[in-house]
């Protein structure tokens, strides 16, 4: 019989936190031993979301009254920032999936400049591997600290890497218009995410200096080998759960939108969660509403020579928690699709 991974939630109060404790319920791997809040610490997690009072959990408690002898891994869904003072208290047996952006930028300097501070686990950050399950597969099997990317990032990689790689796009001219539902910002409260700031419109947010440009810069730069720029900017609609990114690219010469579907049609044919979709078929959040699926459409621009390749994913799920579980079915060499089995909750 298999050995069951005991995980560690910390920051389980949280919206990415929920979702891991809703999809770990159907994991017959692993085993929920330590949950942890800030706010909410020493309720019970019915008492927090009680469309989870059924399960049997241990109560919610502060992070630093953790007992982290019993566990094998931690996920942590706590806000950036924090992750890195957290576990750096760590025994190094207790491997480490980052929800967070804290390991994910290579660069100490570009991580300082973007998110306003020095790094304070720079050694961490080092051996940090970026957790895009499907493009760094063997690295995060490996790994003790893998950092699971912004969910932005992981609709626009998956994407545009692929397509990169094979030298089927240019590096020049890239535009990423996304889209995002509320939960993406958090259960905690902020002006920005009251209903009445939210509902009956849309806005951009952060143009020009959202934070996972640089994050999607460096991984679109690692595919082409060499350094991009990449115009990025997110808007918040008003749904809960869901992501869209549209991708504005220029074709390399002598290729065409039916080459870029075949590519990413070749690269994911053998992957549980990404489909590319036939030619018609338009890619919408409500298909991957509430599973680790993500679409990808590719599509002719009336502009010659280029093309329009839209992704989409759901933010707790493929965007964050679900994506962190198959990291960590990976790490632990478990069947990569373990909790993720779930399809699509459509309309
Ligand atoms: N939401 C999303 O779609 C995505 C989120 N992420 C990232 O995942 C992480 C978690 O996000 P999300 O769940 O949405 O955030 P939430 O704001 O919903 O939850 C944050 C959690 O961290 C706890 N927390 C807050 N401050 C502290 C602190 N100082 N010390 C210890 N615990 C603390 C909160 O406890 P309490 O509520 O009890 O105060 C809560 O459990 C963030 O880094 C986020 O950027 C990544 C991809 C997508
Ligand atoms: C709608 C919304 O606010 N989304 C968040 C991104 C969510 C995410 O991926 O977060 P991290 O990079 O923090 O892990 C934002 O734009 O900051």
């Amino acid at each position: 019989m298999r050995d069951i991974v005991r995980a560690g939630i910390l920051g389980a109060s949280g919206y990415t936190g929920a979702d891991l404790v809703r999809l770990l319920a159907t994991h017959t791997g692993v085993s929920i031993n330590l949950m942890t809040a800030n706010s909410h610490a020493g309720k019970p997690m019915a008492e927090v979301y009680p469309h989870l009072g059924g399960l049997n959990l241990p109560d919610l408690i502060k992070w630093e009254d953790a007992d982290w002898s019993d566990l094998d891994v931690v996920f942590c869904g706590l806000p950036h920032g924090t992750t890195q003072e957290i576990i750096a208290t760590l025994p190094d047996k207790v491997k480490v999936v980052d929800l967070s952006a804290d390991f994910r930028l290579r660069n100490p300097d570009t991580y300082a400049e973007w998110y306003g501070h020095e790094h304070r686990a720079p050694h961490l950050q080092k051996e940090a591997v970026y957790g895009l399950s499907e493009l760094n597969r063997e690295p995060i099997h490996k790994a003790r600290l893998v950092a699971c990317p912004g969910c932005y990032p992981t609709a626009t990689l998956l994407a545009l890497v692929p397509l990169a790689q094979k030298q089927v796009i240019l590096p020049d001219d890239l535009i990423v218009d996304a889209k995002s539902g509320v939960t993406g910002a958090g259960r905690a409260v902020k002006e920005a995410t009251l209903f009445s700031e939210v509902a009956e419109g849309m806005h951009p947010y952060s143009v020009s200096r959202h934070r996972h440009s640089p994050e999607i810069e460096q991984e679109v730069g690692n595919a082409f080998r060499q350094e991009v720029n990449v115009n990025f900017t997110p808007h918040l609609v008003p749904m809960n759960r869901g992501e869209l990114v549209t991708c504005y690219v220029k074709m390399a010469q002598g290729t065409d939108v039916a080459t870029l579907r075949s590519t990413l049609a070749e690269r994911y044919k053998d992957e549980p969660f990404v489909r590319v979709l036939p030619e018609g078929a338009t890619p919408a959040t409500r298909h991957v509403r509430g599973s680790n699926f993500c679409l990808i459409g590719v599509f002719a621009d009336r502009i010659p020579g280029r093309a329009i390749v839209i992704a989409t994913i759901d933010n707790l799920v493929k965007g964050s928690s679900g994506q962190a579980i198959q990291n960590m079915n990976l790490m632990f060499g478990l069947p990569e699709t373990m909790g993720l089995e779930q399809q699509p909750l459509f309309p």
